[in-house]
């Protein structure tokens, strides 16, 4: 499974890239938003915090398929790289889809609640599905289960659209999305330091240092031959 990190932060981008095995970015208008800078200030920071490589996926506004085909022209005219466009997942938006799909672009639906609504974008052409885990189970559905069902859906049907599972609230779901075959999930930057952390993870640490520290003193193993010989006597 992709870990990507869904924010626009760029203190966290750049902790986020260097700790953890990331693969990109996503944004939404709200993600945005938030950083309350220009817009596209905000994405060529990104672009440059991330490299040329990474997935950056932004969406964009238009509520028709011309004005979403000209927004996606300006976004790889502007920010470039290995660029997403995502597009809600209306009748306009899986127009725009295929219109973009013929020159080139690399695509992600979003905004999807339904597996049918998947299966459609993916029909349409996207690279990637962007179903809302988080949303659907807050409206008494199982966002786990949608994500087994376009998995299931794409692997009927020979489809190489992938998911990227979105709207995250802690690390369960995120193991769920994993456990049903979700090839990718876009996480909030606090929910990945949630995926990784165990109370049990830092005892255990905290007990070998200290059982450390009442033999040898100072925690810590330096490779050079002086200290290697020092802790092996
Ligand atoms: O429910 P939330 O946390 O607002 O998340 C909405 C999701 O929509 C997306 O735009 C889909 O990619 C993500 O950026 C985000 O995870």
């Amino acid at each position: 499974m992709q870990y990507i990190l869904d924010t626009a932060n760029i203190e966290e981008l750049q902790e986020g890239f260097d700790l953890f095995p990331v693969e990109g970015v996503t944004t939404n208008p709200s993600i945005i938003a938030k950083e309350k800078k220009p817009f596209f200030e905000i994405l060529r920071s990104i672009r440059h915090v991330i490299g040329e490589d990474a997935m950056l996926h932004v969406q964009v506004l238009g509520d028709t398929a011309g004005k979403i085909v000209r927004e996606a022209h300006s976004l790889r005219d502007m920010v470039g790289g290995n660029l997403y466009i995502k597009i809600p997942v209306l009748p306009e938006g899986l127009k725009a889809i295929k219109k973009l799909k013929i020159e080139g672009f690399k695509v992600t639906a979003t905004s999807i609640l339904t597996a049918n609504q998947a299966l459609l974008a993916a029909k349409a052409g996207a690279d990637y599905v962007a179903p809302y885990v988080n949303r659907i189970d807050n409206l008494s559905g199982s966002g786990v289960q949608t994500v087994a069902d376009i998995v299931t859906m794409f692997e009927n049907f020979n489809l190489p659209t992938k998911v990227v599972a979105a709207s995250f609230k802690n690390a369960q779901q995120v193991h769920d999305v994993a456990v049903v075959g979700g090839h990718a999930a876009t996480v909030p930057y606090d929910v990945l330091k949630a995926v990784v952390s165990h109370p049990m993870t830092d005892n255990s640490i905290a007990q070998f240092k200290a059982d450390w520290e009442r033999v040898y003193g100072e925690g810590r193993i330096i490779c050079d031959m002086k200290e290697i010989e020092w802790v092996s006597v």
